[in-house]
């Protein structure tokens, strides 16, 4: 993707397979959004190929658009209308593409249950607090029964219930309903909770992919044990806890207390990967002078 002389986002390349919960992490300006915005057809590639549900974004039809749900940044239109209301009403768009295997839309109030805002169905939209404007956005995007789902942060400004039911709901929907969900986010526990599939932008570029697990072990990333015996406390890193620990307890055995082991977390991999290209790209600039 280039934005007149710059470009946003080269080589940009990855597959989500069915029923697959993908998170897209990076710093601000690293290309997400625009990522996403090209994925649903919103935004026309400058080169390069692209498929969604099999279809090229750039020729999707209604029919395809009815197979993809969207949750943009934020909207805030709709002031006027009731909660339910408003569901019923978008959902009747999604009615003739319904199929046996995929009724659509969701029925509203089992809709609106599911992003648990019962209470207040039958409230104006322009008196919802923040976080409860962002569930409705949440049930604007699944109304529809999308067979693939794109959430641009969508837990931004979500309270910590909040965003515990939305993780469930959302693999819920992948793992009851097949959804394959690709969702941007800066929170990093919450990558780490629900993505099968983690992907790092930085610059334009994806930079890793893989799982939390994978990522961790990239970075040369060593756990750190800490235990007490004879009443001392004890701390390591080491690149194979268990052995070390089993190692530990053919010592010492029952002596052995207060064992914990702390993996390298999604946080320390983040970081170091995020730092590690964007060093990478200021380099050529610096011996080019
Ligand atoms: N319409 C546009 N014209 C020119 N440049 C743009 C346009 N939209 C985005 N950009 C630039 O493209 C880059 C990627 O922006 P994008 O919004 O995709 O980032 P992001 O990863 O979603 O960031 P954030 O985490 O802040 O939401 C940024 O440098 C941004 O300034």
């Amino acid at each position: 993707m280039r934005y007149g002389a710059s470009d946003v986002l080269h080589d940009v390349t990855f597959q989500a397979r069915h029923g697959e919960v993908l998170a897209l992490l990076g710093p601000n300006g690293a290309g997400k959004t625009t990522t996403i915005e090209i994925l649903e057809g919103f935004r026309m590639r400058s080169a390069g190929r692209v498929e969604v549900l099999g279809v090229d974004p750039a020729h999707g039809d209604e029919r395809w658009r009815a197979r993809l749900g969207v949750v943009l940044q934020s909207w805030r239109d709709h002031g006027k209308w009731r909660v339910r209301e408003l569901l019923v009403h978008l959902g009747a768009y999604y009615a003739p593409y319904s199929t046996p295997a995929i009724p659509r839309p969701w029925n509203a109030d089992d809709l609106v249950e599911a992003v648990g805002l019962t209470e207040h169905a039958d409230k104006k939209i322009k008196t919802l607090s923040g976080g409860q404007r962002r569930r409705l956005d949440v049930a604007i995007g699944i109304v529809g029964r999308p067979e693939m789902l794109i959430l641009d942060e969508p837990t931004a400004g979500f309270d910590p219930r909040a965003r515990h039911e939305f993780h469930d709901l959302v693999r819920r929907l992948a793992d009851d309903h097949e959804t394959t969900i690709l969702l941007t986010t800066h929170d990093l526990g919450e990558a780490d909770k629900l993505a099968d599939r983690i992907m790092i932008l930085s610059g334009g570029r994806i930079i890793a992919d893989g799982s939390a697990d994978e990522l961790a072990r990239r970075i040369a990333g060593e756990d750190e044990v800490r235990w007490t015996c004879g009443g001392r406390r004890f701390v390591t890193s080491t690149a194979d806890s268990t052995a070390f620990a089993r190692g530990l307890f053919a010592r010492h055995g029952e002596a052995i207390g207060e064992l914990e082991v702390r993996r390298a977390s999604l946080e320390d991999t983040y970081m170091t990967l995020v730092r590690e290209s964007e060093a990478a790209e200021r380099e050529p600039k610096e011996t080019g002078r």
